[in-house]
């Protein structure tokens, strides 16, 4: 296990590039199992779990060629379904959340699938029904093997249907709309998710000639196609990415200016952070964060609390609940930080409480955050990352604290941030990599 050794209190400055975005890649990548031809996809992040998928998708026969350092072409002409029967495949399945969107391409285009229980952070109960239910709506048997935890479903020919989702399920609704796309008639699928990772693999598949509207909305229409066609494709920034830079510069009173955003498809996660105090400026297409010694949070317009919630898009995504937490224990002023999702999110705080954090954990879903403003620094300690973006929160908890912090298992943070300690120290951080 790797650990990062951080030497807090320095200011940051400079310009950030953020990486091309991490749950967008895990659907677009599963998306070339559609097709015989190629596609083509650009801005993939150098990340742990994206190169897992792709070693993944290399053992099902997957013909990958790495054109540059961002940019692969993959050829799924030669698919070798005995590969699901492989021990490389349950450890490889089990390895990160992404894999379970294999599942809807091989389908639909091979009449099988399976896969194991798949991994991903362990943030609290992350069921499957949603995915599966949809692909049984689409005619497809399905059966879940409670000893060894697989799923397996298989269908002769997929049909469409109307569905309405239990929940509007992120790697659910992608799911099943990449098997609905090859399905006989027409498919709706209501209370889709909507995320622009959705709607980025939604524009991708029409360009392989599916037949898809409703892009945006929560309801989905899904015309099926007989067979899909090579593409291109270029993924956005990673907008977690985006906000865990804002949240960074705030933190550590630091002059940042964060390129290519995309700021029409970061939904509230601009206004979140200024909710929060931290002032921005957009320059074309970038978001300048100015140094700032203080920041005050907004209260409501009758005075109470200011309540920062997760919601499904295009509600705030409860990635970044952790990064807003972090920013609150310097910020003038209270915040209420509440993890509708997630049951297990936010049991990090304590780390942050050993700090010298304000922080009351009310419950496994919310806590309520007194912030500092700035006038007590939080100090340097030893601490093991639970999750991916709990992760990130406490490396920029140590990059803003007095002293020197060590962070176990920072494995958890390369599953998502590629060089992060490459990049921050490249604009002023003192991380070592031990
Ligand atoms: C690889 C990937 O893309 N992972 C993302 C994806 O995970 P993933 O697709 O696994 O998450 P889901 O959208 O299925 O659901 C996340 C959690 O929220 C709950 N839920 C979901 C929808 C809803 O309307 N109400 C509700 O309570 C679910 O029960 C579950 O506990 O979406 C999550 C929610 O944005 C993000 O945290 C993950 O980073
Ligand atoms: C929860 C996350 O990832 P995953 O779904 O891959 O575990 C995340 O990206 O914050």
């Amino acid at each position: 296990m790797a650990s990062f050794e951080v030497i807090g209190g320095n200011k940051l400055k400079g310009e950030i590039i953020p990486q091309g975005a991490k749950n967008e890649a895990l659907q677009i990548l599963c998306a070339v199992l559609l097709t015989s031809e190629p596609v083509t996809i650009s801005n993939i992040p150098d990340i742990r779990d994206v190169n897992k998928l792709i070693e993944l998708l290399q053992g099902l026969g997957v013909h990958v060629e790495r054109n540059a350092p961002d940019t692969y072409t993959f050829r799924a002409d030669n698919v070798d379904l005995d590969y699901l029967d492989t021990e490389a495949f349950v450890a490889q399945g089990r390895a990160i959340r992404g894999s379970v969107m294999i599942v809807g391409p091989m389908l639909a285009r091979f009449g099988k699938s399976k896969l194991p229980k798949p991994g991903g952070d362990k943030i609290g109960r992350r069921r499957l029904d949603t995915h599966f239910v949809g692909f049984e709506k689409l005619g497809a048997k399905f059966e879940y093997n409670a000893s060894d935890d697989f799923y397996s479903v298989t269908a002769d020919q997929l049909k469409g249907t109307y569905m309405l989702l239990d929940e509007a399920s992120v790697t659910g609704t992608a799911n099943i709309l990449m098997a609905a796309v090859l399905a006989e008639g027409t498919t709706t699928i209501y209370n889709a998710a909507c995320e622009p990772y959705v709607q980025q693999l939604c524009r991708m598949l029409n360009r392989m000639g599916a037949k898809i509207s409703g892009i945006g909305s929560n309801m989905l229409i899904i015309e099926g196609v007989e067979k899909l066609g090579g593409t291109e494709h270029r993924m956005l920034p990673d907008m977690i990415e985006i906000g865990s830079f804002i949240g960074l510069a705030a933190m550590t009173g630091s002059e940042i200016t964060i390129k290519d955003c995309q700021i029409p498809e970061l939904g509230l996660i601009p206004d979140t952070f200024q909710r929060l105090g931290i002032k921005m400026e957009f320059r074309g297409d970038d978001i300048h964060i100015p140094a700032q010694d203080h920041y005050e949070i907004d209260t409501y317009i009758d005075g109470s609390i200011l309540n920062i919630s997760d919601h499904t898009w295009p509600g705030l995504t409860p990635d970044l609940l952790s990064v807003a937490l972090v920013v609150a224990t310097q910020a003038k002023g209270t915040a209420l930080i509440h993890q509708k999702m997630f049951e297990s999110r936010l049991f990090f705080v304590d780390k942050l409480i050993d700090m010298g954090a304000q922080i009351i954990l009310c419950d496994p879903h919310r806590a309520t955050v007194i912030g500092h403003n700035n006038h007590i620094p939080l100090r340097g300690i030893r601490m093991t990352s639970p999750d991916i973006r709990a992760g990130v929160a406490l490396l920029i908890a140590a990059l803003s604290a007095e002293g020197t912090s060590i962070i176990d298992n920072v494995e958890q943070i390369d599953r998502g941030y590629q060089n992060i300690d490459g990049r921050l120290n490249a604009i002023g951080a003192q991380i070592r990599r031990i």
